[in-house]
């Protein structure tokens, strides 16, 4: 790219460029000696790549070296974000989809390409100034998610990494690094890019409604809408997938859940959408999609409007942040987790989901919760019904400890977060882990020991304190309940 690339004379529409991020309401962090991660490398002259090559400690785990502390010194080849160090790329206009960004160099697989830069804002921001765009009918959107609490505006200022279109089979992917204290993204190559190739990555979309805009990314394995994959859009449409096949509502095989309560009725009027073997036969299904809904025709774009503007929440999963149904759509970086970082927080399933708007059942619904009372009376042995009842305890003292840690840990993570960090420090994490995994065990046992009774009736409950593993084989002939 033109250092000297102005984007008026590109007739592009105007943005401001900037190859630093722009924190918006803050300052950038002012990093603690004590925060400095050091690695080991020692330059050698016979062999540059001992100057923070791939081996470098803080490469392998996305940590840029940091001037003045790196003993590679000028020779370090891990500070690619600060010196923006970026493969050579050219802007073109592409048939459809605006504009682009292709190689202007033979790029290898997991080489850096470019600083996905903009300007770093609050989620509460982002929610606000993703109702403004679209409400000034900006169909592309250019907001990504940074971590929980921060995105990347590259709307009005940001780098060329902006240009870059979505692909269902990308050539680049999205990477978190940990640069000076701050978060940054780039975008790196996916495979070996040659020269003249268009640059694209998958947007990973996050879809709370408003308009839906048509891939024209061309991948056999094309998903045929930008965000049709995430979870608010395929509640929206009621599209239901199970490994390669995808169904319409009318079509969603019923999950065996007789004792489950039905959903609510629609909230909303429904949209008449005709989904079914969209992966089969992706014209068709755009053909019968345009015929069915109205259509917003934007020149190559066809936007499927809201019918009615009722505002229905959706949650944003990694951030719990609640987005009205008529925000747009923001772009998710996948965490590229290094060795030091852990995501952690509630379980997905404890966050508020939209609400399904037809009597139907999703397959998440038939997860149920055994409870011991009923399952132990079925049991005529004494010894049987305490044992299910005694691994019950444990396994409700498993879940309410690692709720209480959650409680404890939560500041740390509240403060990592206002940090702009998505992780949290490797003994909370740790503890946290143990925790989660001392609940599974329990939920295990407590299963297992309802299992083996069920198997083995004579023996199981009389081997006190059984390893559930440890069950004899020789007894485990299966034997059916009889009361
Ligand atoms: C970050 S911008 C990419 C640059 C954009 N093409 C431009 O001219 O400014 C994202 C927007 O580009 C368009 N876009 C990107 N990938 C697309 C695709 N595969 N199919 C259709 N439109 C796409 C969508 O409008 C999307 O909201």
């Amino acid at each position: 790219m033109n250092p000297n690339f102005e984007p008026e004379s590109e007739g592009l529409p105007p943005f401001v460029l900037i190859r630093q991020n722009d924190f918006w309401g803050r300052k950038h962090k002012k990093l603690k000696e004590e925060d400095i991660a050091n690695c080991e490398c020692k330059y050698d002259p016979c062999n540059p790549e001992s100057a923070c090559g791939e081996s470098c400690l803080n490469a392998l785990t996305n940590t840029e070296c940091t001037p003045g502390y790196c003993r590679c010194d000028q020779h370090c080849k891990n500070q690619k974000f600060q010196k923006c160090e970026y493969a050579k790329t050219k802007l073109f206009k592409t048939e459809g989809r605006g504009w682009g960004l292709q190689a202007d160099q033979n790029i290898k697989a997991g080489e850096f390409i470019i600083e996905y830069c903009g300007e770093v804002i609050s989620s509460e921001v982002a929610k606000r100034r993703s109702h403004a765009y679209e409400a000034q009918g900006l169909k592309d959107a250019y907001i990504i998610s940074l971590n929980s609490n921060y995105y990347i505006d590259a709307t009005k200022k940001g780098s060329i990494a902006r240009f870059i279109n979505h692909s269902c089979e990308p050539n680049c992917e999205t990477r978190k690094w940990t640069v000076l204290g701050e978060t940054r993204v780039g975008i790196f190559a996916k495979t070996d890019i040659a020269v003249g190739t268009e640059l694209a990555y998958d947007y990973n979309f996050e879809w709370y409604g408003g308009v839906t805009v048509r891939c024209l990314c061309g991948a056999a394995n094309c998903s045929l809408f930008l965000g049709a994959k995430s979870q608010g859009f395929q509640d929206y449409y009621h599209v239901w997938e199970d490994g390669d096949e995808r169904y319409t509502v009318e079509n969603i095989p019923l999950y065996d859940s007789a004792e489950d309560e039905p959903f609510p009725k629609p909230a909303f009027t429904e949209v008449p959408v005709k989904y079914e073997s969209l992966a089969n036969d992706p014209a068709a299904a755009q053909n019968s999609l345009a015929s069915d809904v109205k259509l917003e025709q934007d020149v190559t774009r066809k936007s499927v409007e809201n019918e009615n503007n009722q505002e229905m929440e959706f949650s944003v999963e990694e951030s719990g942040q609640v987005f009205p149904q008529t925000n747009a759509m923001i772009s998710r970086i996948r965490s590229n987790s290094t060795y030091r970082n852990y995501n952690i927080g509630p379980s997905p399933s404890s966050k508020k989901r939209p609400q399904h708007t037809v009597n139907q059942k999703s397959k998440t619904s038939g997860r149920k919760y055994v409870s011991s009372k009923p399952v132990a009376e079925l049991f005529a042995s004494k010894q049987a019904q305490e044992e299910i009842r005694r691994y019950e305890e444990l396994k409700n003292k498993a879940v309410s400890e690692l709720n209480s840690l959650y409680d404890e840990i939560r500041p740390a993570i509240e403060e990592h977060e206002r940090d702009s960090q998505d992780s949290v420090s490797t003994s909370v994490a740790e503890k946290w882990i143990q925790a989660t995994c001392s609940k599974w065990k329990a939920e295990f046992d407590f299963s297992f020991s309802i299992i083996k009774n069920v198997m083995c009736p004579s023996n199981a409950a009389s081997q006190e304190g059984v390893n559930p593993s440890s069950v004899d084989d020789a007894h485990n002939e299966i034997k059916y309940l009889t009361n």
